[in-house]
């Protein structure tokens, strides 16, 4: 099935006041939130080389890096690790009670430290640990880091646009996200096993933060989006193009206008496929509540408290694990 592109085009560039260009843009995009929850973005400035080799050699680290490599990088308790940064073997990771078949690693903003640690038991206060096998892979993932933070701030504003936010609003929403509690994710699925009609290898859940930007082995049907009415939509993979959702985040500050749709992945055949999400988030810090604007075309009444963003992927981090 084919989700709304959206080309990010008049948005890569600041400009004082909205162009003709980004007014359009700001529509489509509108109505692909509201709508889908998710588009399929193009024309967003990283080139597809680039994307590419970051595929790859995703895949080569999960496919040929020694299980040592593995082990030494693994996600561990205190005081060897922090609990969420690292690799995630076969298995370890849980959506909704299940496990996931798939490994991963994730990396997260470095901890903030002007911040007090989020936990007594030092969750997320470590430091990343990057892959060494194949030898390039660890800058692709700092330089792919950097450019989806760019990539962030220019969606952000095509947001704002595309929910008519004051001024004010816009300035606000550009602060919470001024210091992105940023996740990067890479994840590796074997395919299911043929026998296994219920097991899955992600289980169906919505993102925590503000927007995700997905990029994905070109492998069709996997990534499973639900629709409106319940179904799932398979999507089709549009070449060089992210898939980008929307997260519990954006659904709080729109006062529940965009929602955070449900996703899952089933991904079945012959390929081992990988993944590469990065998840634009609020700053750690940053206080999320349903925007002013949002609320007045929405009833008039806030359907959602305020949270910290952090307390919330807390929340979650503690329910993502086998132990
Ligand atoms: N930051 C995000 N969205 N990470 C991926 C979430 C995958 C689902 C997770 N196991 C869960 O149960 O929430
Ligand atoms: O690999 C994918 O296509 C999606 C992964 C996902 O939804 C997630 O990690 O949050
Ligand atoms: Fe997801």
């Amino acid at each position: 099935m084919s989700l709304p592109t959206i080309s990010l085009v008049p948005f890569l560039t600041p400009t004082p006041s909205p162009t003709p260009a980004q007014l359009e843009t700001a529509s489509a995009l509108r109505q692909a939130c509201i709508s889908y929850g998710f588009f399929h973005l193009t024309d967003h400035a990283i080139p597809l080389t680039f994307l590419s080799s970051l595929l790859s050699r995703t895949a080569e680290f999960f496919q040929t890096a020694p299980a040592a490599e593995k082990q030494a990088l693994k996600r561990l308790p205190p005081p060897l690790g922090d609990n969420a940064r690292g690799y995630q073997r076969l298995g370890e990771n849980i959506t909704g009670g299940q496990a996931d078949w798939q490994e991963a690693i994730d990396f997260y903003r470095p901890w903030p430290a002007h911040l007090p640690p989020p936990t007594s038991d030092a969750l997320l206060t470590g430091p990343n640990l990057y892959p060494h096998t194949p030898a390039t892979l660890a800058e692709l993932l700092r330089e792919y880091v950097d450019r989806c933070l760019d990539l962030g701030a220019a969606l952000v504003r095509a947001v704002a646009l595309a929910l008519d936010l004051t001024p004010e609003e816009t300035a606000s929403l550009h602060a919470a996200t001024s210091e992105s509690f940023w996740v990067l994710r890479m994840i590796g699925y074997p395919p299911l096993p043929p026998s296994s009609a219920s097991s899955s290898s992600c289980g169906a859940h919505t993102d925590y933060g503000l927007l995700t930007l997905l990029l994905a082995s070109p492998v069709p049907d996997s990534l499973l989006v639900q629709s409106r009415d319940g179904t799932w939509l398979p999507v089709t993979p549009v070449e060089g193009a992210f898939v980008v959702n929307i997260g519990d985040m954006l659904e709080r500050l729109t006062n529940g206008e965009w929602k955070s749709t449900v996703h899952r992945v089933e991904h079945r055949g012959a390929s081992y496929r990988v993944s590469c999400p990065f998840f634009f988030e609020p700053n750690f810090d940053a206080r999320i509540e349903p925007l002013p604007t949002c609320v007045a075309r929405t009833g008039g009444v806030a359907k959602y408290e305020a949270v910290e963003y952090g307390a919330h992927l807390v929340g979650k981090i503690r329910g993502n694990f086998y132990d």
